[in-house]
């Protein structure tokens, strides 16, 4: 109904601003676009579901999250795939790897200071109603 969309409406732009401030980060712009098959050539052999920023956006605008649970799923795709891919113990994995580890910290940071627990309570009822 109305207002239950206007909850779905209010998530989709909350999802969109989040990633928004997370692409305007520079350590991140790794994380701003599928990794490039062309430039990684076996990455599709290692991580099984590519995530990036553009892609959650993507998602969003599909309509495919209804909670933010579901979004960070998604999101946490993107560092949790960087430490897998990237393990390492040279130089360039650990740094793709330290920018993993802050990318987590900082979705996982806004969501605790922004989101409120009664509004996802109510995107999980509504999910739970259809
Ligand atoms: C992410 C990721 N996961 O495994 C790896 C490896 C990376 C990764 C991939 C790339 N090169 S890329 O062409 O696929 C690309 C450039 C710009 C935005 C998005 C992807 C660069 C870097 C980097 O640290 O600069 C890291």
């Amino acid at each position: 109904d109305k207002q239950e969309e206007d909850v779905l409406r209010e998530l989709r732009l909350f999802l969109r601003n989040v990633i928004e401030r997370l692409s305007l980060d520079r350590r991140f712009r790794a994380f701003t676009k599928p990794v490039d098959t062309e430039e990684v050539p076996d990455y599709l052999m290692v991580i099984k579901k590519p995530m990036d920023f553009s892609t959650l956006l993507t998602n969003i605008d599909e309509h495919k999250y209804h909670t933010v649970r579901e979004f960070m799923a998604d999101a946490d795709l993107i560092w949790q795939n960087a430490l897998e891919y990237n393990p390492d113990n040279d130089p360039i994995d650990r740094h793709i790897r330290h920018r993993a580890c802050a990318l987590k910290d900082t979705v996982r940071a806004i969501i605790r200071d922004e989101l409120d627990g009664d509004f996802e309570r109510v995107c999980e009822e509504i999910r739970e109603s259809r």
